[in-house]
């Protein structure tokens, strides 16, 4: 039922859309030609085969390139990391490509705006500013919201507070990024207004990133400083709670790496304690992607396959990240969980915060919450498979990236054991 209505959902945006979406792009007169190449053996204009193999839903899909369309957008997925490479690093920076009151905020900003507001943002995040932060008290949303906005809120007891509502509702609105261009031109946000309107208004401040930028910075207009702490919370949300979804689901049904795991933080914090500071400390001793090239020359890139690839100028270039991560060139048993995995010796190929200098700035502090929440948990429960918990998730999880743009799957179930009651109290647990 979900995905049909998920699939009703496109239709009726994409009819609703049509009239947009035929002026959307430079590539509007021909828009099925403009993929160019110069050697013939190169890459056809739905991709060809190669080494990727795609699994999904049963169905095996291989392909080294991918070109395909995002309505009259052109899309170029490449994992070559040679183009990786000169995409993230030497050649441009990306952006999301959202308008509105999020114009300003560092992921959608460009060129000179962007460095500037990277310039500012960066000592923000820094280990010496992530050990003020208060990251006890709830995570994922919580925490991301406490530390943006200073506002507390349980989005577990309480899934119908505001901030929780509104964050979900914008969520949703996050799956056009084709159309943001002309919606700028028209000066239209696809984002509800009510929703863009309860974020404008900053809440009362204890410790927040705001507060740093507030105190801290004069170089950014109070627009800007704004944009940047919704952004903080649009982007740690989800992604923070999704890997600690799939990181409990993955220790739930690998217990020896979760033993071997809890036996570490045993042995680091003997006492269980959970002071901030010893927390930090452990911290720090252990140690789907969309780039939009809007105004960028083309560019030309002598690939791993020997082929010359010319990208012109407005093409969108995805790096799937999931593909990447399941690469038979790069991974053995590439749909194994082993942490202790050593065999990618490129850094273009294992890209979870991205690369180059527009890569994730809140990536210390993800680690952070996502390292602190594990440490706590396994000190306390032990991650069981519950007689729900599907032996294969990730079918679930690539079917929701291709329908909706994000990582969820149907909740999977996992019970987590009171390791003081061993056998007398499990806590079931929707992931
Ligand atoms: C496990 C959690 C997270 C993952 C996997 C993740 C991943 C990513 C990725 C892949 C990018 C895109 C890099 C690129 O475009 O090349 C990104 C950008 C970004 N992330 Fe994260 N992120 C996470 C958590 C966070 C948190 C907690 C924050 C905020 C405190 C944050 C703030 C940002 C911002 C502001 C950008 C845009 C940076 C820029 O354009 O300069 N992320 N993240």
């Amino acid at each position: 039922t979900i995905a049909r209505s998920a699939h009703a959902a496109w239709v009726w945006h994409f009819l609703s859309l049509s009239p947009l979406l035929l002026h959307n792009n430079q590539f509007q007169h021909h828009p099925f030609g403009c993929f160019v190449r110069e050697d013939s053996a190169g890459p056809n204009a739905l991709g060809c085969s190669s080494r990727w193999p795609w699994c999904c839903n049963g169905l095996t899909v291989c392909f080294s390139w991918l070109r395909s369309f995002d309505g009259r957008q052109p899309v170029l997925a490449g994992l070559d990391p040679i183009l990786i490479k000169n995409i993230l690093v030497k050649e441009c920076y990306t952006n999301f490509g959202l308008n509105g009151i999020l114009g300003s905020a560092i992921s959608m900003a460009e060129d000179e705006k962007w460095k500037r507001i990277r310039t500012v943002l960066s000592p923000a995040l820094t280990s010496g500013k992530l050990k003020e932060v208060n990251i006890f008290e709830a995570y994922s949303m919580d925490v991301v919201v406490s530390t943006s906005f200073s506002v507390n809120i349980d989005s577990m007891s309480n899934p119908s507070d505001p901030f929780v509502t509104n964050m979900k509702k914008f969520l949703r609105f996050m799956l056009f990024p084709f159309i943001a261009p002309v919606l700028e031109k028209m000066n239209v946000t696809l984002l509800p207004s009510r929703v863009m309107d309860f974020f404008k208004v900053p809440k009362i401040v204890v410790f927040s990133f705001l507060h740093v930028l507030l105190c801290i910075f004069s170089a950014l207009s109070d627009e800007e400083i704004l944009a940047q702490a919704r952004v903080f919370v649009f982007a740690g949300y989800e992604t923070t709670s999704s890997t600690l979804s799939y990181l409990s689901y993955n220790l739930a049904t690998h217990p020896d790496v979760q033993q071997q795991l809890r036996d570490e933080i045993d042995a680091y914090l003997p006492n269980r304690v959970k002071e901030g500071e010893e927390m930090l400390g452990l911290y720090q001793k252990a140690g789907w992607k969309q780039d939009r090239m809007e105004e960028m020359l083309p560019l030309r890139f002598h690939l791993l396959c020997t082929l010359v690839v010319t990208i012109p100028k407005h093409m969108v270039v995805m790096i799937p990240a999931y593909v990447l991560h399941r690469d038979l060139a790069y991974w053995l048993e590439q749909e194994e969980f082993r942490p202790e995995r050593t065999e990618s010796i490129d850094p273009y190929t294992f890209l979870p915060f991205g690369a180059g200098p527009r890569n994730c700035i809140g990536m210390r502090f993800a680690l952070l919450i996502v390292k602190v929440a594990v440490v706590v948990l396994l000190q306390h429960f032990s991650f069981r498979t519950f007689k729900d918990t599907p032996v294969r998730i990730w079918d679930g999880v690539l079917s929701s990236l291709l329908i909706d743009g994000t990582l969820s799957s149907d909740p999977h179930y996992l019970s987590f054991l009171k390791q003081s009651l061993l056998g007398c109290g499990d806590v079931n647990v929707a992931c």
